[in-house]
């Protein structure tokens, strides 16, 4: 099937003057009663029908007489040209268009025939008053082709047929398509909103106030304007368009809108329009749904359909052909044209394709459940009513269109599926009742634009409000006689009754309303709208909520009757359902009000508005969102780094403070005690000499070490010998040898004098012992942590590239320079206890040497420099060189004076077990042994025996002491040098 290709201008709005109001028709002799009401269709045009048609000689036998008991000229009470409908918008309100411009500067002229030919702008312009431009608009008609109006300039491939179904496509749907659930469903049902549209009524009034005696106008009689009911006639090929039939003679004027049927049961039938057989679908289109469909845009519901007898012409009428576009493309063309002109609103059209076949809904654009366009199972559409949006089908597929050609491609395939048939009058007639839906959806632009001007008026208009409106565009099936097709028969018996059914309601139509506000007829009974799926369908508009168009199609003529039938009857039929729907309907159909909000009645335009913002404003959350977690993430890491600056810092000044407290309390001790020898003053000149500025690391580590070593050394002094001494030196290194002359001399001052009591001592030495603890713990922590960085470091050099093992080789080497400093730390450190014990065992030591040494020692002390008693001290025994305080020293200890004696034992007891002491904390503290330090705790059982081998010792006195020498030296033997201790 080929889309048709319009062959008429894209845009041609009624933007000029509307057509003049219909005068009176001239009271006809033979009706004197009817024609006072009557108002038939004065339109002058120049492309009026040729004689033939309107110069049929009437003559009407029987005026008064009533086809089916209705009086033609009863039935035809009141008939309103189109030009009834509410105004349109002043030229000089809306923004010129491309489109308008265009038909004034080429326009061609329709002849007759379809047929144009271009003349010029002037000709047209000068026709100012209204009929002339009405003429003017059909003259004015251009045939661009639709495909051109949406500027894709994409091409249809068509087939040429005589209809629009016959033709066949390969346009696929569009993706954009949405469907219409009960959830999902819009409302149309805006209209059922009453309001006061001064504006319309207005106008109606100055329009009727030039066809009909203001007193006679009455509010229901104006709205009978919204209703516009023309017939048209299918020309006979058969009868070169020879109205006369076996039944009568039919006459047909086009211009007094009349169709007159001489014979039995015949009469006068006045309508809207008469469209005769010259009459082509622009036209038709022009004079009975042009504006209905601009309505629309503003804001109107509006209904056209084409009800009359099968192969008359209706799908003809509504879709037509490439060469002559119907109703339905045209009325596209034009909402389109609207839009383009209309900038200040935007828009947001949806279209919906049904039919009803055999009294089922089925949706012509959802694609069925088994596949294949009519076949397989559908979801069964319901018909469904509620306030708002009054009777609606449901679940009905919707698609969303923006361009003419993207409207077309999506009707085209609801054709496709639509049911259609042979018949005896029609090789492919329409076996169903298809409803075309388009909504409108429209919105001001610039919210808050306040009150519009409207046809001059102040219209108040709610800024950002949506307004919802609905154009259904319906192809009825044919009423025909019962087939000979049994299928067929089925068909047409459904057909029919819904068309009866229609009729009957049309026919009770009353405008009465029970007090529930439901229609009833003119005794307040109940109309029979749910007797059949299309009255139901139409309820609305027949209601009055819509401005209706109704195209009543007949043919007329003796090839009728050639085919073997006689359809006056049917004819006559369809007239008087076109006079009664002229006569009984009523329309209150008021523009829409503008919903603001998201509701249901809001529309898509709205909901996808607030969608809109409401996306954007998550956008914009989760780009916050995300940068804040970015934000935190980046504050995490710093925080991290921070710490772990923060961790070596302290690390740092911990072993700083450390060392300052050391150094501190012993230069307190020193001067609080007033002890100014000895070793705990010694041990603070250690501290000073050693320390330096030298804060961690293998320096303090051995800083430290220097000092338990003199520490010891300082013990050793009491027993002093040659090997000893050589000992002490060697791995004490310069510093051992720096500091003992002070110590010696100090030492031997605060034992001669007895000016520095032991108590004080004790506690210098245990103030030692516990900074010596400390230090060690905080060597322990630096050398885990070191540990602990190194391996992490390893591992992750493994991840790393090859080019860094070079750093971490370093890192570890020095690492294990730190370690060795501190096993050669401990081993001095055993070393010297190892010299201590040998000294303290040394049993060849003479009471006369002690003496001699002890002698000499008050001599020199009495008078020389500590530097010559340094010098003479140092010599190992027996030799005729100096002598070192360390040898002569313990001598003196050994000295015969009792209480001496007793005093200094008590020391070199208190020495011994700090001795101890310092190295079981070394023992317990970190055992490093090679290159894997481990930590090592010290054996329960042990720890206890040294706890009670001191207890012992602090509370005996000389027995306890002796047998801890001997556990000392129980195991020290067991200690080899270089082990770990
Ligand atoms: N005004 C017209 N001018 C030229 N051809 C017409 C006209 N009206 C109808 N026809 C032709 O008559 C045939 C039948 O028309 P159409 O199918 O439109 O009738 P119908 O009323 O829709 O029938 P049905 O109810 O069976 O579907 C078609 O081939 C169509 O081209």
């Amino acid at each position: 099937m080929s889309l048709p290709v319009l062959s008429r201008p894209l845009a041609d709005p009624p933007t000029g003057a509307l057509p003049p109001i219909p005068s009176n028709k001239p009271p006809r002799k033979s009706l004197p009663q009817i024609t006072s009401r009557l108002k038939a269709p004065s339109r002058t045009t120049t492309l009026s029908p040729p004689p033939v048609a309107s110069t049929v000689d009437l003559s009407y036998p029987k005026p008064s007489e009533r086809a089916s008991g209705i009086s033609p000229g009863k039935s035809v009470r009141k008939t309103v040209s189109i030009g009834s409908f509410p105004q349109p918008p002043n030229a000089a309100s809306r923004p010129p268009t491309s489109a308008s411009a265009a038909s004034t500067t080429s326009t061609r002229k329709r002849t007759s025939d379809g047929t144009g030919s271009t003349v010029q702008p002037s000709t047209i312009k000068s026709k100012k008053s209204p009929k002339a431009s009405l003429a003017a608009s059909f003259m004015t008609s251009q045939t661009p082709s639709l495909l051109n109006s949406t500027g894709d300039g994409m091409t249809i491939s068509t087939k040429a047929a005589n209809r629009i179904s016959d033709a066949q496509s390969s346009i696929h749907s569009l993706p954009q398509s949405r469907s219409s659930s009960a959830n999902g469903s819009y409302s149309t049902s805006a209209t059922t909103i009453e309001e006061v549209d001064d504006d319309s009524r207005g106008r109606t009034k100055d329009l009727d106030d030039t066809t009909m005696d203001s007193k006679q106008i009455s509010k229901g009689k104006e709205i009978k304007g919204n209703v516009i009911v023309s017939v048209r006639v299918r020309p006979d090929p058969g009868t070169q368009n020879n109205y006369q039939s076996e039944e009568g003679e039919w006459m047909v004027d086009g211009r007094r809108g009349l169709v007159a049927c001489r014979g039995k049961d015949g009469g006068d039938y006045h309508y809207d329009n008469v469209f005769t057989t010259y009459d082509d679908n622009a036209k038709v289109y022009d004079a009975s749904a042009k504006r209905l469909v601009r309505r629309v845009m503003e804001g109107y519901h509006g209904t056209v359909f084409a009800y009359g007898m099968t192969g008359t012409g209706k799908t003809f009428s509504m879709q037509g052909t490439m060469s002559s576009p119907g109703v339905i493309p045209l009325a596209i063309t034009d909402i389109f044209s609207y839009i383009r002109e209309t900038p200040h609103r935007e828009f947001l059209l949806r279209v919906s394709y049904l039919e009803i076949y055999n009294e089922k809904i089925h949706d012509l654009l959802a694609v069925p459940v088994g596949g294949g366009v009519g076949g397989g199972q559908q979801e069964e559409i319901k018909l469904r009513e509620d306030n708002k949006r009054g009777v609606y089908a449901t679940p009905l597929k919707e698609e969303i269109v923006q361009s003419p050609t993207q409207l077309l491609r999506v009707i085209h395939r609801g054709d496709t599926a639509r049911r259609t048939g042979s018949t005896q009058f029609n090789s492919r007639s329409s076996r169903s009742h298809a409803v075309v839906q388009i909504v409108v959806e429209s919105r001001e632009r610039i919210p808050g634009a306040g009150a519009m001007h409207e046809n001059g008026k102040r219209v108040a208009m709610f800024p950002g409000g949506v307004r919802v409106s609905t154009l259904s565009l319906i192809d009825l099936a044919g009423s025909e006689r019962a087939a000979d097709d049994k299928e067929r028969r089925a068909e047409g018996a459904h057909i029919n009754k819904s068309l009866l059914t229609l009729g009957t309601v049309i026919a009770r139509l009353s405008g009465n309303r029970d007090k529930n506000g439901n229609p009833t007829d003119k005794d307040g009974k109940h109309l029979p709208y749910r007797d059949s799926k299309l009255t139901r369908l139409l309820q609305p508009a027949l209601s009055g909520n819509s401005l209706v168009s109704i195209l009543c199609t007949i043919q007329i003529g003796a090839g009728l009757t050639v085919a073997g039938n006689n359809h006056t009857a049917e004819t006559l039929n369809t007239l008087k359902f076109a006079a009664r729907a002229k006569n009984n309907i009523v329309s209150h159909a008021k523009k829409a009000t503008e919903e603001v909000g998201s509701g249901v009645n809001a529309g898509l335009l709205e909901r996808y508005r607030t969608e809109i913002q409401t996306l954007r404003a998550q956008l914009e959350g989760q780009q916050k969102s995300a940068d804040e977690k970015e934000e935190r993430q980046i504050e995490r890491e710093a925080e991290q780094r921070h710490e772990e600056q923060m961790l070596e810092m302290q690390l740092a000044r911990t072993a700083l403070k450390e060392r300052i407290e050391h150094l501190n309390r012993l230069i307190l001790c020193s001067k609080s005690t007033g002890v100014n020898g000895g070793s705990v003053s010694a041990l603070g000149m250690h501290s000073r000499l050693s320390g330096g500025t030298e804060y961690a690391g293998s320096r303090s580590v051995r800083s430290s070490a220097s000092q338990s070593t003199l520490g010891v050394s300082s013990g050793l002094r009491r027993y002093p010998s040659g090997a000893s001494l050589g000992g002490a030196r060697s791995n004490s290194g310069h510093l051992s040898f720096a500091t003992i002359p002070d110590e010696d001399e100090e030492g031997g001052d605060d034992y001669g004098d007895g000016r520095a009591t032991l108590q004080a001592q004790v506690r210098a030495l245990q103030a030692d012992l516990q900074d010596k603890t400390r230090y060690i713990s905080t060597l322990e922590k630096r050398l885990l942590q070191a540990r602990r960085s190194s391996h992490s470091r390893v591992s992750m050099a493994f991840n790393k590239s090859p080019g860094e093992d070079g750093d971490i080789c370093r890192k570890l080497e020095e690492k294990d320079a730190i370690i060795s400093d501190l096993q050669r730390t401990v081993a001095a450190l055993r070393s010297a206890v190892r010299k201590r014990d040998m000294a303290e065992l040394t049993p060849e030591m003479s009471s006369s040497e002690f003496k001699h040494n002890r002698a000499q020692e008050g001599h020199q002390s009495s008078g020389s420099n500590g530097s010559s008693q340094m010098s003479h001290s140092s010599t190992p025994a027996g030799s005729a060189g100096p002598r070192s305080p360390l040898a002569t020293s313990p001598l003196a200890l050994l000295s015969p004076q009792k209480a001496m004696d007793k005093k200094r034992k008590t020391v070199d007891e208190m020495s011994k077990m700090l001795d101890e002491m310092i190295q079981d904390k070394v023992e317990s503290g970190q055992l490093i042994k090679g290159r894997s330090p481990s930590l090592r705790l010290p054996s329960r059982r042990s720890s206890l025996q040294r706890h009670s081998r001191r207890t012992s010792s602090v509370g005996t006195g000389g027995p306890a002491m002796n047998s801890l020498v001997a556990s000392l030296r129980e195991r020290d033997s067991t200690i080899e040098p270089g082990e770990g201790v």
